[in-house]
């Protein structure tokens, strides 16, 4: 993958959902989140990729142009074929999804993929050999989205930051109010699924997270 996208690997990284995102405003609220200055957004359904293909499809393919026209990141989550069917740039995976050696030889280098931590240092150590271009941790707080997320302490994302020269992602609970933290421990982009999407005004919410890149509060002392 190009040095340039590793370098997008920053700022607001925005979540879909189809709970607080119904099809009736589901593109209404990705946009929103994009103009509120999202440099990232992740197509995450956990519906099934087999009775929900032409669905799943459609949104993808809709959030591809929209990122395309903020100069937006485009990710998927989960699925290397919805990647190949809507040519996405960008491909997150976890523990139980396909490997990245697989998806590398699939793929080549020019797809961006990004690898979920947890906790741990040593996946990431593995995952940075494999040849991954982010890799996130997570949950750092409790995750309304998704509640069974074990959670990580804050520790876990200085010591990456003092080891790994790669992008950072921190995922899990986050908000306005927690997020400084975060950048200030070492993450490059903060993963937001509820923060932006259950807001009523996605674009303001995603704006106080933007901003948080720029002027970070809330910052524990040592
Ligand atoms: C940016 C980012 N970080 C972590 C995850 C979680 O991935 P995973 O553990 O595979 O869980 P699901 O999201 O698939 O339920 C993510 N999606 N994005
Ligand atoms: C997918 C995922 N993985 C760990 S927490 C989480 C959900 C994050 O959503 P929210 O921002 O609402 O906590
Ligand atoms: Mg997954």
């Amino acid at each position: 993958m190009p040095v340039k996208t590793r370098k997008a690997i920053a700022g607001l990284y925005a979540i879909t959902d189809s709970h607080w995102m119904p099809e009736a405003v589901f593109l209404d609220k990705a946009e929103a989140a994009l103009r509120g200055g999202a440099r990232i957004l992740q197509y995450r359904d956990k519906g099934d990729p087999w009775q929900e293909h032409a669905r799943r499809r459609r949104q993808a393919g809709a959030l591809r142009e929209l990122c395309t026209q903020y100069g937006a990141l485009f990710v998927v989550n989960d699925d290397p074929d919805l990647v190949r069917a809507v040519q996405a740039p960008a491909l997150h995976v976890g523990a139980e999804d396909a490997p990245l050696a697989e998806l590398r030889q699939a793929f080549g280098r020019d797809l961006c993929i990004g690898v979920s931590c947890y906790a741990s240092l040593d996946k990431a150590r593995e995952a940075v050999k494999a040849g991954a271009d982010y890799v996130a941790f997570g949950a750092f707080f409790a995750s309304p989205s998704k509640p069974q997320a074990p959670r990580v302490d804050l520790q876990v994302l200085r010591k990456a930051r003092a080891e790994l020269n790669i992008p950072l992602v921190a995922i899990g609970g986050i908000t306005e109010d927690n997020g400084g933290a975060l950048i200030a421990a070492g993450a490059d982009a903060l993963a937001v699924i509820s923060g932006v999407f259950a807001s009523e005004q996605v674009e303001a919410a995603a704006r106080r997270f933007a901003v948080l890149f720029d002027h970070p509060r809330n910052i524990p002392k040592e």
